[in-house]
């Protein structure tokens, strides 16, 4: 029996060991990102002199309760190295996220930066992205539109719930997960779906990974 904890642990402290200092590093969000950022405030706390991005209120908050120096976003013109998390990758370095709500900054983050590094446990490892439903970010207002609209690209739309409600995100949309199947051509898919009217972002983040650290039992592997 695998512990994926441990593994996105490992993973974390292995990401953690590339930073260095007078780097801009982004700062990812979900669990795996989330040990990441603590190995980053134990390196700070020793003399890692970093700047950081966060993805999330939630890492903003953690990194701040770590002392680690942040800065806003629009103060940076590109961010060195980001650290964050995954829901799927394929050895190609394609990923879906969002599991967590976050895809929009987070892609964000991740467009801006060099080298953006993905920690996952073993198993986020798939051979074709899509078992897991594919986040799309919409603006509230156009949830029924986009629904309708992604059922002719063979998607099975649900707006994300929290408490029964339509859940909000940090920029005030909702998220449609969307089941698409197993996705033989993401790129392609994401194209699309940047071309429905109310769509703001989405899950599927196509060349924007560098290198995927992989917890894998007691050790980490990498594929770049
Ligand atoms: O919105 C959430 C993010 O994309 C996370 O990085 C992703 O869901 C992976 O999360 P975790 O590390 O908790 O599995």
């Amino acid at each position: 029996m695998r512990d994926f904890v441990n593994e996105k642990k490992l993973a974390a402290k292995e990401a953690v060991k590339l930073l260095f200092d007078h780097q801009i590093v982004g700062l990812g969000s979900g669990s795996s990102a989330t040990f990441a950022i603590i190995e980053i405030g134990e390196r700070v706390k020793n003399g890692l002199k970093i700047q950081g991005v966060p993805t999330s209120d939630k890492s903003k908050e953690l990194a701040i309760s770590l002392n680690i120096p942040l800065l806003e976003i629009e103060d940076v013109d590109s961010i060195d190295i980001t650290i964050d998390g995954a829901d799927e990758f394929t050895t190609d370095l394609n990923l879906i996220k969002g599991g967590g709500s976050f895809l929009l900054k987070e892609k964000v983050v991740a467009s801006l930066t060099k080298r953006e590094i993905i920690i996952a446990d073993s198993s986020k490892k798939v051979e074709l992205l899509g078992k897991f439903t594919v986040p799309v970010e919409v603006i509230p207002y156009a949830s029924t539109y986009v629904t309708k609209q992604l059922e002719k690209l063979n998607g099975v739309g649900k707006v994300r719930l929290t408490d029964d409600k339509p859940l909000i995100t940090e920029e005030g949309n909702y998220i449609i997960d969307t089941d698409f199947g197993l996705i033989t051509d993401p790129a392609t898919l994401s194209d699309k779906l940047h071309t429905i009217t109310g769509v703001v972002e989405h899950g599927l983040f196509i060349n924007l990974a560098s290198v995927v650290i992989m917890g894998n039992g007691d050790s980490t592997v990498t594929f770049s």
